[in-house]
């Protein structure tokens, strides 16, 4: 499989202020990893980084073998980048349908193909984005990003805040676009079990390194180190 991603010795944060320290990280076409680590080691850092969103202080990022360190946020959306950012940011003016049309680009992803994976987005597809429960816009957000047939899925605690219900149906969706379409992902999560439950491998990160990579399995089975590492949420 080619190289979709690569990051080399990337340092990276907010103005002078350095939260990334030496972050090196390869992923290839169908890779699915769990993001994990405590409350502010740099997990959403690590992800806006790869949208272009901080000040990049060393290293490089590498998308199919380009060099897109310096590319604008936009055009990296467009190069493949599907970014689902915890916020979700809804439009209350839009309808669900809207939502995902707006944002449409060609590809295997269309509007049947997401009411598919969800069909609570297109039963709620006249619905305005306010009129939206946490986890139908969550499912939104991830359909959204969907339309716009990204290469890799990044996707910024997609389980926060959620009923357990509603956690199950969205691990079942993404395990689904994981196994079955073989689509990459990036997953941060605080439910680590979970997450490492959805994916292949995982990297841990504290205080801006990488301090343990592994297979997701292995890390899912090692309770010592998992309980030392990551705040276990579930
Ligand atoms: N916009 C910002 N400006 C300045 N510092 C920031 C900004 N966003 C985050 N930080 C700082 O960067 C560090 C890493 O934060 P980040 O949100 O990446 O961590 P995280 O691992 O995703 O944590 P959480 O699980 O709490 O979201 C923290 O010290 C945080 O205060």
């Amino acid at each position: 499989m080619p190289e979709l991603l690569a990051l080399e010795n990337v340092r990276a944060g907010y103005g002078e202020s350095v939260i990334l320290d030496g972050i090196s990280l390869d992923m290839q076409e169908g890779d699915s990893l769990a993001l994990l680590g405590r409350n502010g080691v740099g997990k959403t850092t690590l992800l806006v980084t790869l949208m272009g969103l901080t000040e990049l202080h060393g290293g490089a990022i590498r998308w199919c073998g380009n060099d897109i360190s310096r590319m604008q946020t936009h055009r990296r959306a467009h190069a493949g980048l599907g970014w689902v950012p915890q916020e979700r940011y809804m439009f209350p003016s839009l309808t669900v349908e809207e939502h995902l049309t707006v944002v449409a680009r060609p590809g295997e992803w269309d509007l049947n193909k997401v009411y598919q994976a969800f069909p609570r987005l297109q039963e709620r597809r006249a619905n305005m984005g306010n009129q939206l429960s946490g986890g139908e816009q969550q499912m939104l957000a991830i359909g959204r990003a969907l339309m716009t047939n990204p290469r890799l899925l990044l996707l910024d605690e997609p389980m926060e805040g959620l009923a357990p219900i509603i956690v199950q149906e969205l691990a079942r969706v993404i395990r689904r676009l994981v196994s079955d379409t073989g689509m990459s992902v990036i997953v941060v999560e605080q439910h680590a079990r979970l997450a490492l439950s959805l994916t292949g491998r995982a990297i841990v990160l504290d205080r801006g390194r990488v301090v343990h990579a592994s297979d997701s399995g292995s890390l899912l089975d090692d309770r010592d180190t998992l309980d030392r590492l990551v705040a276990v949420a579930a």
